[in-house]
């Protein structure tokens, strides 16, 4: 029997709430397919490993994570350590060591979430938004001088290369193109970033050459979140830069319906490393601790994963008990407006998978 190798990194806040959740649910599937297993390896990393050792992970720790089929990811966001050691000592150091360029976040209206938008339908919104995950305003070039001063100065360079468009591009126009519809939105702010961004559309006309049957436009990011708002069917596939991406797929899982619900995965297409895969949200400090969190962008996350394993007919499974969970509104945790906690939302992922809920609704319904 196949088995395949998870790191699970829980990391802060949240993290460590729906990443051993997520597990559970990956375990529960395993049991009920019966073709294949995993083999978890967690890793401690985060503020707590921080507080203990001066590092959000040990220097060497990507080299424990190589070797792994795939990586399961909380978030990194600790309330007493400053957000920018957190993010760029755990999250991005792993995307970045590992260069998982293309990160893939789907949004759909899944069945029984009340989305805040009243002319918006389930059809009306299927998008899935790709992030350049490398580079651009995260490249983290820069620095800050005469700290302190009143003449000091801090700069952050957004630094985009023409390898690193064309692989983006290439990565989403081939998204675009096996989806049904074969569209693609090319993000851009190409009127005011008059150099990097007017080289994103160049290379975005230059790849579209090799995808003659997917249609594509170009939108500025600021019209495009009004876009998303008021002509949602309008939009299919999306490629933006780190920071527009980063901006824009939050107001995609606010449109349908939360936060909470959104997944994602840090890809490496050519799979010289580990992917990673992770809800979208972070640590969520206003919830931690409290059992409330909603687990679902876990669970979507971990059908990503599966998917990425090969693993289709599990993934297709796992996505179908993710909608009937969602479809069931006493299942709904407090941001889709319920009052089920996480834990509840997992027996009940779980009991579906093995089968277990069917078996003792026998007797009343015989
Ligand atoms: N990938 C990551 O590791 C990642 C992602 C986003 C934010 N962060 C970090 O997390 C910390 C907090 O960031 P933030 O407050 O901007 O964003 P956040 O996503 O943690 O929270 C924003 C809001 O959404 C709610 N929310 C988020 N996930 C939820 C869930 N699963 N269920 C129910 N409600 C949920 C929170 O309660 C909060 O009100 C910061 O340190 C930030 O840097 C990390
Ligand atoms: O931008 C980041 O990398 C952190 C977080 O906001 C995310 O979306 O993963
Ligand atoms: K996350
Ligand atoms: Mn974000």
């Amino acid at each position: 029997m196949k088995s395949y190798k998870i790191a699970c990194i829980p990391g802060d806040g949240i993290g460590k709430e729906v990443v051993p959740a997520g597990q559970q649910v990956l375990q529960a599937l395993a049991a009920a397919q019966k073709d294949f297993s995993f083999d978890f390896t967690s890793f401690g990393w985060g503020g707590d490993w921080f507080r203990k050792h001066g590092v959000m992970m040990p220097d060497d720790g990507l080299d424990a994570l190589r070797g792994m089929d795939a990586i399961l990811f909380g978030s990194a966001g600790d309330p007493h350590i400053p957000d920018h050691i957190t993010l760029w000592g755990l999250r991005l150091k792993i995307c970045q060591g590992f260069d998982q360029y293309a990160n893939v976040r789907p949004t759909r209206i899944l069945p029984g979430i009340d989305a805040p938008l009243k002319r918006c339908t389930a059809q009306d919104l299927d998008w899935v938004i790709v992030r350049e995950n490398s580079e651009g305003e995260y490249a983290g070039v820069g620095g800050r001088v005469h700290q302190g001063h009143p003449i000091e100065v801090a700069t952050d360079m957004s630094i985009l290369t023409r390898a690193g468009v064309e692989r983006i591009m290439r990565f989403a126009f081939r998204l675009a193109q096996s989806r049904p519809r074969k569209l693609l939105t090319v993000v851009t702010k190409s009127n005011a970033q008059r150099h990097g961004m007017v080289m994103w559309d160049e290379i975005a006309l230059q790849i579209s050459k090799e995808f003659p049957d997917v249609r594509w436009d170009k939108e500025l990011v600021d019209a495009c979140t009004a876009r998303m708002v008021n002509r949602p069917a309008s939009l299919d596939t999306l490629v933006a830069t780190n920071l527009h991406a980063d901006v824009l797929s939050d107001l995609a899982a606010a449109l349908a319906g939360s936060l909470g619900i959104a997944p994602t995965g840090n890809i490496d297409p050519e799979r010289r490393y580990p992917s990673m895969f992770e809800p979208i949200h972070g640590s969520a400090f206003d919830i931690m601790g409290q059992g409330l969190a909603n687990p679902v962008g876990t669970f979507w996350s971990c059908v990503m994963l599966l998917e990425h394993l090969g693993e289709n007919a599990a993934a297709q499974r796992l996505m179908q008990v993710i909608e009937q969970i969602t479809a069931d509104t006493s299942l709904h945790t407090r941001d889709l407006g319920g009052s089920a906690t996480m834990a509840q939302v997992t027996q009940a992922v779980c009991e579906r998978l093995s089968g277990a809920r069917e078996k003792t609704a026998e007797p009343t319904e015989a």
